[in-house]
């Protein structure tokens, strides 16, 4: 099967409010799938109805092409769960626990691989399993399930910002285990907030606003959305409208450059590069401005310690470096967009629904609980 989690137009609605409306989500087998979006988007909502623990209103859901509402049973024993937010037995043990959530799992039939695997991971994730439940810190409880999930072999993993309690240094562990999983032909779904997280671990990503999907393919899929950030040394830049030429115009005075054409001081820089070098240092800040302003798809000029910073549209780079290397700059730095800056860009001028006070049930637990709100 090509694809391991299949969503179509799902909907969930409580009350007056509609966690989904309408989403799209598609898994395919053995690829780490980053599910992303903010606050009340719906992420866990959907892993609920994913994991059989909610009804969906309407539209389809299936994971291994079955319905997680009438075969919870036949799914959970391919898949592995971690959430946000883990409450464990308080009355048993770290290890305890991860052996009844493995047991739980039927992941342990192989006993001498279990205890291996097991024990691998309590020591990369620096776990004493000995304390009782109730004394785990929130980022301890999260190593259990994270544990239990690693340790017994699954198809299918759905990680429900499973790394909010853990620190740096466990993160990294967490990143290495989901490489293993996944190169081990497990295929993975993570909801997370850590966009740096997402960006180094997943194939493709869904981002999710409002109940609906904004966007899905892989990072480089969703680059092309997003803008490039140029940056070079301002002393680098040499001047063509500096007083060099006696006819030289007054920056601001000047007519604006029509769309796509390049700026004054391009034009001019271009055919005498070694007049440009003699001209370095003279540079008022306004070229800079020009530069941003002629070439289309350029943002967002700025001037900063030392250094001119602006952003450019993915197709209009080409066209920018080749003014940019006529200019002789030095110091030039071009880095692809960040998801966190395609993240702000899809939701910086939407915020999130807020999420409403009648917001009363538990996020799923670990043991899993009967949903009380189908
Ligand atoms: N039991 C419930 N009763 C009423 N509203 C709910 C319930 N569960 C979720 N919601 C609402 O559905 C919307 C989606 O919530 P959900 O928890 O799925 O979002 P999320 O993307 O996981 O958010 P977060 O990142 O904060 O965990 C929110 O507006 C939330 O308040």
């Amino acid at each position: 099967m090509d694809t391991v989690v299949e969503v179509s137009g799902l909907e969930k609605r409580f009350g007056r409010v509609r966690a989904l409306d309408g989403l799209d989500l598609s898994v395919r087998a053995g690829e780490v799938h980053g599910f992303l979006g903010p606050n009340g988007a719906g992420k866990s909502t959907t892993i609920r109805i994913l994991l059989g623990l909610a009804r969906a209103s309407a539209g389809t859901a299936r994971v291994f092409g079955r319905d997680p509402w009438s075969d919870a049973v036949a799914l959970h024993r391919r898949l592995g769960y971690v959430p946000g937010d883990v409450n464990l037995w308080p009355n048993l043990s770290g290890g305890e626990a991860i052996d009844l959530i493995s047991r739980l799992r039927g992941g342990t039939a192989d006993k001498t691989a279990f205890r291996e695997r097991k024990q691998r991971l309590i020591d990369v994730f620096q776990f004493d399993p000995t304390k009782k439940g109730r004394a785990y810190s929130k980022g301890n409880r999260q190593k259990v399930a994270l544990i239990a999930a690693f340790a017994t072999p699954a198809d299918l993993l759905i990680l429900d910002e499973p790394t909010s309690g853990l620190d740096p240094l466990m993160e990294a562990v967490f990143d290495t285990e989901v490489h293993r999983a996944a190169a081990e032909g497990t295929t993975v779904l993570l909801s997370s907030h850590i966009l740096s997280e997402v960006e180094q671990l997943c194939d493709r990503v869904t981002i999710i606003r409002a109940g609906r999907t904004a966007e899905t393919g892989t990072l480089a899929d969703l680059r092309h959305l997003t803008r490039t950030e140029v940056s070079f040394a301002v002393d680098g830049v040499p001047d063509a409208a500096a007083p060099a030429s006696p006819d030289a115009v007054a920056p601001d005075a000047r007519p604006a450059a029509a769309p796509g054409a390049a700026p004054a001081s391009l034009q001019a820089a271009a055919p005498a590069p070694r007049e440009a070098a003699a001209h370095r240092h003279a540079g008022p800040q306004s070229d800079l401005r020009d530069l941003a302003a002629a070439l289309p798809g350029a943002h967002d000029l700025a001037i900063d310690a030392g250094r001119a910073h602006f952003t450019v549209d993915s197709d209009a780079l080409p066209p920018v470096l080749e003014a940019l290397a006529r200019l002789d700059v030095r110091g030039l730095t071009v880095a692809p967009p960040s998801l966190e800056e395609l993240f702000l860009r899809h939701y910086g001028d939407h915020p999130a629904r807020p999420d409403p006070a009648d917001r009363q049930a538990p996020a799923p637990t670990i043991p899993p609980t009967t949903d009380p709100r189908p």
